[in-house]
C-alpha cells in the first residue's frame, strides 16, 4: 500500500503540473471573450434563491443579465456575480410600459413567482411575446403554471417531497431529510431551467421563434431522480428507506467517524475496490461475511465503524489516498478550497473581496465561462445605465425618477 500511495502521489503531481500548465496557456484573451452566451441579453426578475441561481449561471458563461428588482427592497440579494440591478416598480402602469419596453429587446426574461402574479401585472407571455416573438419566457415556479397546487406557496423541502424522491432520502428509522435546499430550488430548480433557456436559445437559431418554458422544481427534481424509477426493482435498491446500497443501508458506501472526531466517505461498490478497502481497513476478507449479503450489511458496518475510529482522518488519507479503495475524507468548504487536488484543478476562485466561490461547471475548453469577481451589484444600481442603453431620455429617466417608478442607488463610497 505505501509503495503504491508513493508512486500514485508522484503520478498526481506530474498530473497536476500539466493541468496547470495547460491552465497558463488558457485560450487567449480574444478568444476568452467569446464566452458561451456572449451576448444574450437576459432580464431576471429578482426572485429568492433558485431565480438568483440560474441567472448567475447565464451570467457566468457570458449572458448581459439584469436583476429587475422592487423598489424599497432591502433584501438579501445573492449569487448576482456579474449581473447589473435595475429597481421598477411593477405594480403601476409606467413601470410596466418600460419592462416591455426592456423585454422589446432582450432575448430571455426569466420570473421566478408564482403563477398568475406576471399576467396580474400585465406582462403574461401573451403579451410579450406578441411585442416580440423571439423572446423567451422562462417560469421558474414550484409546482408548474398549471394544476391544483399551482398557485400554493411552497419552498425546496415541499417540491423535493412532492417528487417522491423525499421519500427516499434518510436513514433507517429517522424521519426522511431534505439534503439542504440543493435537489429542488438548484437541482430540479435554477439548473434545470437554465438547460431550458440553453435549449429554447439553440431552437431558436433554427425557427427564430421565442417559447414559454415552464420550469417547476416538482418535475425538475423528479425528472434528476429518473434513476431511481429505472433501478427500483433491483434487489438492492427495492428495501425499505436507508436499507439500500445507496441510502446508507450497505457498510461499502457509507460514512464513518475517526478519532479526532473527522469523518471518511467510503463508495468502494465493485468487488476489486471493496478487496482494497478492507485491506486498507487492515481486515481481512476470510473474516468478513459476503460482500453483498444484506442480512449482515449491520455487522459488517460495526466492523468498519470500528476500524476507521482508530486513527486520525489523515492517518486515513495516507492510507487510501490515490487508491481504487474509493475512500475521500469529508472536508468542510474550507477544506475543499484548500484540497491539493482542488487547488490544482482551480475548481474554487477568489473574487475582489476574497470570497471564494466554486468555479462555473463545466469547463469548457476554448470558451469556458469567466465568472465576474467584482462584488454583487446594489439594487437599483445600474438603473439609470441601463435605461439610457435601451433608449430611455433624460427627461423620461428623470420622469420616471420623479414619479417613484424606479429607484436608483449608487454605492456609498468606502470612506
Ligand atoms: C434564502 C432563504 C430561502 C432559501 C430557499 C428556500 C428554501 C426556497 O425553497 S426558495 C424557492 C421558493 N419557491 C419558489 O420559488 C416557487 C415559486 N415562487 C413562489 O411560490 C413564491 O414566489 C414564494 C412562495 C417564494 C413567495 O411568495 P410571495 O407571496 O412572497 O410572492 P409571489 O406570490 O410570487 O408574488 C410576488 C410578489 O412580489 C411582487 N413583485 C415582484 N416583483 C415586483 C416588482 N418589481 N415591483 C412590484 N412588485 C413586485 C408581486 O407583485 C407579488 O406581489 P403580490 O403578492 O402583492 O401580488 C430565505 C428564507 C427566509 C429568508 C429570510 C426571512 O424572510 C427573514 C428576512 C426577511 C428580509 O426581508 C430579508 C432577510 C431575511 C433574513 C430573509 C433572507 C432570505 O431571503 C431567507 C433566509
Amino acid at each position: 500500500m505505501e509503495g503504491s500511495g508513493r508512486e500514485e502521489k508522484g503520478r498526481r503531481r506530474r498530473g497536476g503540473e500539466e493541468e496547470k500548465r495547460k491552465r497558463e496557456e488558457a485560450p487567449s484573451d480574444l478568444e476568452r471573450s467569446t464566452m458561451a452566451l456572449q451576448g444574450v441579453r437576459v432580464l431576471e426578475l429578482a426572485g429568492l434563491a433558485p431565480g438568483p441561481h440560474c441567472g448567475m449561471i447565464l451570467a457566468d458563461f457570458g449572458a448581459q443579465v439584469i436583476r429587475l428588482d422592487r423598489l424599497g427592497h432591502q433584501g438579501k440579494t445573492w449569487m448576482a456575480r456579474g449581473k447589473r440591478s435595475l429597481a421598477l416598480d411593477l405594480k403601476r402602469p409606467e413601470g410596466v410600459s418600460v419592462m416591455r419596453r426592456l423585454c422589446k429587446r432582450m432575448d430571455v426574461v426569466m420570473e421566478p413567482f408564482r403563477p398568475g402574479v406576471m399576467e396580474k401585472f400585465g406582462l403574461g407571455p401573451e403579451i410579450l411575446l406578441k411585442d416580440n416573438p423571439r423572446l423567451i419566457y422562462a417560469r421558474l415556479s414550484g409546482f408548474g403554471q398549471l394544476g391544483r397546487l399551482s398557485k400554493v406557496a411552497g419552498h425546496d423541502i415541499n417540491f423535493l417531497a412532492l417528487s417522491g424522491v423525499l421519500s427516499k432520502l434518510g436513514r433507517s428509522n429517522e424521519t426522511p431529510y431534505a439534503p439542504l435546499n440543493l435537489l429542488a430550488d438548484f437541482g430540479g430548480g435554477s439548473l434545470t431551467c437554465a438547460l431550458g433557456i440553453v435549449l429554447a436559445l439553440y431552437e431558436r437559431t433554427q425557427s427564430d421563434k421565442g417559447q414559454v418554458i415552464d420550469a417547476n422544481m416538482v418535475e425538475g427534481t423528479a425528472y434528476l431522480s429518473s434513476f431511481l424509477w429505472h433501478s427500483k426493482n433491483l434487489v438492492f435498491w427495492n428495501q425499505p428507506r436507508g436499507k439500500n446500497i445507496l441510502d446508507s443501508g450497505a457498510p461499502f458506501y457509507e460514512t464513518y467517524r475517526t478519532s479526532d472526531g473527522k469523518f471518511m466517505a467510503v463508495g468502494a461498490i465493485e468487488p476489486q475496490f471493496y478487496a482494497l478497502l478492507i485491506k486498507g481497513l487492515g481486515l481481512n476478507c476470510d473474516e468478513l461475511p459476503n460482500q453483498l449479503s444484506i442480512s449482515d450489511w449491520e455487522e459488517t458496518k460495526k466492523k468498519f465503524a470500528d476500524a476507521f475510529a482508530k486513527k486520525t482522518q489523515a492517518e486515513w488519507c495516507n492510507i487510501f489516498d490515490g487508491t481504487d479503495a474509493c475512500v475521500t475524507p469529508i472536508l468542510s468548504l474550507e477544506e475543499a478550497a484548500l484540497n491539493e487536488h482542488n487547488q490544482e484543478r482551480g475548481t474554487f476562485f477568489t473574487d475582489e473581496h476574497h470570497n471564494v466561490s466554486p468555479r462555473p461547471a463545466p469547463l469548457l475548453s476554448r470558451t469556458p465561462a469567466i465568472p465576474s469577481t467584482k462584488r454583487d451589484p446594489m439594487e437599483g444600481e445600474h438603473t439609470k445605465e441601463i435605461l439610457q442603453e435601451f433608449g430611455f431620455s433624460e427627461d423620461e429617466i428623470n420622469q420616471l425618477d420623479s414619479d417613484k417608478i424606479i429607484e436608483t442607488s449608487t454605492p456609498k463610497a468606502n470612506l
